[in-house]
């Protein structure tokens, strides 16, 4: 292994998706004399743009696909290697490429993100959506389908059920209400009437939704090979919209059976289904302790259990303690914070300086859309956690809001905020100070108070 070296580097990473792009900008920008690779599977690399600090913790910017020229340009000392990384040895500090290259690092942080959960492998009528090339694929057999079904129901069903045209979608959602990941009945309830309105800007010519409430079939899964995930937005560049004229007759390329035991012909099958970590190429041969989600335990200072490697992104799970408002969720918005964050702790452990958990991990925060709504979740947003040690507050304007407050020990732990309820600072802030809001009661919602006044 060793003659067959090429190079060894103070700092490798892997992955060149969010997670991994923000740790190379953190890492190059701090310790400008130390070399840095990037090795990546995919052509592109992932940057973050048009940056925006919200509030103290809410964070919005665009994601945009870039070939990796404008990251070498931008840091000399920077290398990008285009390969996939096959496999680690981390007792001789080496990474072995796709094309047969061994590369050694004095340090290494794993970005290597996630690829879908699809439920049943390696059946063709199966898609999963994550990156740029499994986008295209779906957006190619959409425009030659009638009819589709939507597996899941978190964000990428969500967006899915709203965005796609012209194409009948049947959704298979095993809960009782929809976006379970992100939403409680009551937000639920307020969203459903989106599908079925017309779309503010195109109206949809030919949607129609149809529900089910039971688990769908086990089944099979597409070949997989890794590129970065897509992020906010990601439907707007490509037209979702299907063959238009619905033929009920006649059979169907695939045939899906649900729990519920009805069965539905279909063109095919999108398994939105979560995602897993991408860690197989690290663990063979080395001892990394995974979480039960698959992820690669990391702790407070992004390290995992090998000495000297870091991980950051969707591939790792956060296993320190956790402060009571935050939890892990695999969004762009934690891939660039624990990114920037492992860099920051890389550097900090060559320059032999203290770092301590960054304040981005005090409370959980997401902005987001969905239905063309915005949306912003703060801390324990639907209670994770609490027992029944919570009460919980809501407000609702049936098609402009929906406000809703999670409140334990008579202090606010949690928010969810859909529309442009300007609400999300006032709530951050009360979340962060934790002040007793015993007294204000539901007055706290009450829509003819200014609330910035009143806690000013
Ligand atoms: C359709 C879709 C929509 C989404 N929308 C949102 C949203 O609106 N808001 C939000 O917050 N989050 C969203 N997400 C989630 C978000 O995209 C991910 O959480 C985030 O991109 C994770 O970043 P990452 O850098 O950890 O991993 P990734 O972006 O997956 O990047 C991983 C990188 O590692 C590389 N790689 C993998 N294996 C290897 C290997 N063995 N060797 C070398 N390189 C390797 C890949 O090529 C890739 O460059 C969405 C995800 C999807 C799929
Ligand atoms: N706007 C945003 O913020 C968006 C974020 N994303 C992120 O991208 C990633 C991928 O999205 P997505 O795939 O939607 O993942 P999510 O984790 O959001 O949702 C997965 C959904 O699939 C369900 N599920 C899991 N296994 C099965 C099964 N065997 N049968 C039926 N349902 C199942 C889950 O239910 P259960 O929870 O009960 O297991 C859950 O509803 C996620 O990290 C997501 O957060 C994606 C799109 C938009």
């Amino acid at each position: 292994m060793a003659e067959r070296q090429e190079k060894t580097f103070k700092f490798v990473i892997v992955g060149g998706g969010i997670a991994g792009v923000t740790c190379v900008e953190q890492l190059t920008s701090q310790i400008p004399s130390g070399d840095v690779a990037l090795i990546t599977a995919g052509p592109h690399i992932k940057a973050v743009t048009n940056y925006k600090q919200v509030s103290k913790t809410l964070e919005e910017f665009d994601v945009e696909e870039k070939p990796s020229s404008v990251l070498e340009e931008k840091f000399p000392n920077l290398t990008v290697i285009h390969s996939a990384v096959k496999s680690l040895h981390t007792e001789t500090h080496s990474v072995e490429t796709a094309d047969g290259r061994v590369f050694g690092y004095e340090k290494l942080c794993i970005c290597s993100g996630g690829r879908p959960n699809l439920l049943m492998k390696e059946n063709p009528y199966v898609l999963g959506i994550r990156d740029t090339d499994s986008a295209q694929e779906f957006q190619k057999r959409l425009c030659k389908a009638k009819r589709i079904v939507v597996v899941g129901n978190g964000g990428i069903a969500l967006e899915l059920v709203y965005e796609v045209e012209g194409c009948e979608v049947i959704w298979a959602v095993k809960d009782k209400a929809i976006g379970n990941t992100f939403f409680d009945a009551g937000a639920a309830q307020f969203l459903i009437p989106s599908l079925e309105a017309d779309k503010p800007e195109v109206a949809a010519p030919c949607k129609r939704t149809r529900y089910t409430t039971e688990e769908p079939a086990p089944g099979a899964s597409q070949t997989f090979t890794p590129g970065s995930a897509l992020g906010p937005d990601w439907h707007e560049g490509i037209a979702l919209r299907g063959a238009q004229s619905v033929c009920f007759l006649g059979s169907w390329p695939v045939y899906i059976q649900l729990t519920n035991g009805k069965t539905f012909g279909c063109d095919f099958v999108v398994s939105a289904t979560g995602v897993v970590p991408n860690t197989e190429p690290f663990l063979h041969g080395n001892n990394f302790s995974v979480a039960n989600d698959g992820g690669l335990q990391v702790d407070d200072h992004m390290m995992t259990s090998e000495p000297d490697v870091y991980a950051a992104g969707d591939v790792c799970t956060a296993c320190w303690k956790h402060s009571p408002l935050w939890q892990q969720m695999r969004l762009w918005t934690q891939a660039r914070q624990m990114g920037w964050y492992a860099g920051r702790c890389m550097a900090a452990e060559v320059l032999s300086e203290p770092i301590e958990l960054d304040f981005c991990f005090e409370l959980f925060s997401h902005i987001t859309k969905f239905f063309n709504y915005k949306v912003v979740l703060l801390g324990k947003f639907n209670g994770q956690g609490l027992g029944p040690d919570q009460e919980l507050l809501v407000r609702c304007t049936k098609g402009q809001e929906y406000v809703k407050v999670v409140v334990s020990g008579g202090r606010m732990v949690g928010a969810v905020l859909i529309g442009e309820t300007d609400l999300e600072e006032t709530f951050e802030n009360l979340i962060l100070n934790q002040m007793d809001l015993t007294p204000y009661g539901e007055e706290l919602l009450n829509p003819n108070i200014d609330i910035e006044d009143y806690f000013d």
